[in-house]
């Protein structure tokens, strides 16, 4: 009897940060973003980025996706793993259909047409527009658009998702569906998550640990494990009482350096 084995994707999606280090530009009008920053990111787990605006996290999220360098230290990814990206814009081609913007990355690897038909109609099905793929993103509310932008994501097929603001710009409720299905999906397929957030009660509802970066440059200056069991609720008791720590953390913080 043969048997295959595949390694677990849970193997392959651990992120490493150590002494990272970004300045932007040079001499007088260097502006240090990050400092120091070490992080060890275990695979499938779910990670938030919480500080103060201009604290350097999406320069630390731009690093990991490999956009831009370190000024110094190191990020290690597991060898050929290319962290998936998505903003708060869900950034869709205008001109393609719902299936056609799912379908660039697939295209992009160069799967053969019948594949790429079958992987976007998973994939759709995936964040529950099944039955929108003719649509075009401007016929799509926000948080279908954030739905497509998912997906387009995940076509990638990489274990590693950075996300950042993805849920910031769509109301309450819409976000609040968001949370469950994102959370769904990073359980079905054991997915690394870095997701930065200004909502600390979104950083409750959804991460395995809290990181608290300082005012510019950023330096990770406190963590805290989430230990409330899933599925969470955002207003549950033990979401708001987490929340409410980071907060005052935050304040704190924010006070100490007016930003
Ligand atoms: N390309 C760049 N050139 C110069 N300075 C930059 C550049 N990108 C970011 N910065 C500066 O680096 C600092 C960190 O920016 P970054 O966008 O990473 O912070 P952030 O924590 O994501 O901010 P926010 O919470 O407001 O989105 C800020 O002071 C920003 O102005």
């Amino acid at each position: 009897m043969t048997s295959t084995t595949t390694t677990p994707r849970s193997a392959t999606g651990s992120v490493a940060l150590h002494g990272v280090t970004k300045v932007y530009g040079r001499g007088a009008n260097a502006v240090p973003a990050l400092d120091g920053v070490s992080l060890d990111v275990a695979p499938g787990e779910f990670v938030c980025l919480v500080g103060a605006s201009g604290c350097g996290k999406s320069t630390l999220l731009n690093l990991v996706a490999g956009l831009d360098r370190p000024s110094g230290g190191r990020i290690d990814l597991e060898e050929g793993v290319e962290p998936g990206l998505m903003f708060q814009e869900p950034a869709l081609f205008p001109w393609l259909t719902v299936e056609g913007n799912v379908e660039v990355p697939l295209k992009l690897r160069g799967l053969p047409r019948a594949a790429r038909r079958d992987r976007v109609a998973e994939l759709l099905g995936t964040v529950h527009l099944a039955d929108f793929g003719r649509k075009r993103p401007h016929e799509l509310s926000g948080g279908m658009r954030q739905r497509v932008a998912l997906a387009r994501t995940l076509a990638l097929d990489t274990p590693v998702l950075l996300m950042d603001e993805p849920f910031g710009a769509l109301d309450a409720m819409t976000r609040d569906i968001l949370h469950d299905e994102l959370e769904r999906i990073w359980t079905q397929r054991q997915l690394t998550v870095l997701f930065v957030t200004h909502n600390v009660r979104e950083a409750a509802r959804l991460a395995d640990r809290i990181i608290l970066l300082s005012s510019r440059p950023g330096r990770i200056i406190w963590s805290t494990p989430v230990d409330v069991p899933r599925p969470r609720r955002i207003d549950s008791p033990e979401v708001a009482a987490i929340a409410a720590e980071v907060t005052d953390r935050l304040r704190t913080e924010v006070g100490r350096h007016g930003r």
